[in-house]
């Protein structure tokens, strides 16, 4: 049995095979709220046949989008198109999945190909930032964010709770939070951006105290039985990545306990001017150290869409749960492909009937 075809299941889940689409921001939305773009999207990524589908980076609230044009679970009013996106991709045999989060210092931008820049304070769709210190990000997210009160981190942590209730009701069912790539979480645990003298600042209890509070509060209303989950970056590139490895482990430690099912390893992003490692399967490694010294399932991503580098990462039991983005955008079918590449036995199974049968008799 080719492994990274192996069926993988965590709490009461089982996904179909070991190849999930990660969370990638549209940046289609309008005041939080989905649309026809990404209803075909999403339903036609999940019938490429991944075994998990992971809807974007959601903001818990307004100001927690990294873009005017991400969506939102702050309100009631953006469930009913969440619910007919996760409904599509479960049609499609996938399990369905929705980051949360809240992009902190680096919200109020444009969207990349729109030069991925702050937008000013004072445009008609820009906002003030916040953020656990008053430090900005630098290059073309220089806005300084606006160093966040108690009441500011109980209000997004109560977001986080909210979120997590809507998405519950929109029948999603593998819930990722976003404590990755310098977004508000990531900004709380990593020094460069965390300079506060209170209880959320100084050391890794207090730098970890936001991630693993909104964790817990998450916990409460998630349901027991359907897969917790986190995005962390764990590794930074600056000099200084044993400490930071060593931090980011213990502190997946702690929120295993807390009631986190599985990590999504991937890299910090929290300064610009960092010097990553990119090849394949770069992160496999750094995945597997996470996975055996804090003891839980993790997943990862990153120069890992070749299907041998993706199979290898599960072989060599680094990967529990292959993250494969930009490939599906180049390719919706890319399970079917990696199945035939791998020689997955009948590969035109991995497809609904309505293209798999056609793709198995006129060859
Ligand atoms: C939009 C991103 C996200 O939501 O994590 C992102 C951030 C950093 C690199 C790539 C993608």
């Amino acid at each position: 049995m080719t492994a990274l075809f192996t069926p993988f299941t965590l709490k009461s889940v089982t996904l179909r095979n070991r190849i999930a689409v990660p969370p990638m921001c549209q940046y289609s939305a309008v005041d939080g709220v989905t649309n026809d773009w990404h209803l075909s999207h999403y339903a036609s990524i999940a019938r490429g046949g991944a075994g998990l589908v992971i809807v974007e980076a959601t903001a818990v609230t307004p100001e927690g989008r990294i873009t005017p044009g991400c969506t939102g679970l702050w309100n009631d009013g953006q469930v009913a198109g969440m619910a007919a996106i996760a409904a599509g991709i479960k049609a499609a045999g996938a399990v369905a999945g929705i980051q949360i989060g809240h992009a902190g210092r680096k919200a109020s931008a444009n969207r990349p190909w729109d030069g991925n820049a702050h937008i000013p304070n004072d445009a008609p769709d820009g906002w003030q930032t916040i953020a656990p210190s008053a430090l900005a990000f630098g290059g073309d997210l220089s806005k300084v964010p606006q160093e966040m009160t108690l009441d500011d981190i109980a209000r997004v942590r109560q977001g986080f709770v909210d979120s997590a209730r809507r998405a519950l009701a929109a029948g999603f069912e593998w819930l990722e939070l976003h404590f990755a790539h310098g977004y508000l979480a990531q900004s709380f645990l990593s020094p460069h951006s965390n300079r506060r003298d209170d209880q959320y600042g100084g050391d890794l209890d207090g730098r970890g105290r936001f991630l693993l509070e909104t964790l817990a509060a998450v916990r409460e209303v998630w349901p027991e039985h359907l897969p917790l989950t986190a995005r962390m970056g764990v590794i930074e590139y600056d000099g200084r990545d044993e400490e930071t490895l060593a931090e980011s482990i213990e502190l997946t430690r702690r929120m295993r306990e807390a009631g986190l099912d599985m990590l999504n390893v991937s890299v910090n992003f929290t300064v610009p001017d960092v010097k990553i490692p990119w090849g394949p399967g770069f992160l496999a490694p750094v995945a597997r150290r996470v996975r055996d010294e804090a003891g839980l399932p993790v997943a990862s991503s990153w120069y890992i869409g070749d299907p041998q580098v993706a199979n290898q990462a599960v072989v060599g039991e680094q990967i529990d749960l292959v993250m494969i983005g930009r490939e599906h955008l180049a390719d919706p079918h890319y399970a079917f492909r990696a199945a035939k590449e791998l020689g997955v036995e009948n590969p035109f199974a991995i497809l609904p009937p309505q293209y798999g049968w056609w793709l198995e008799r006129y060859r």
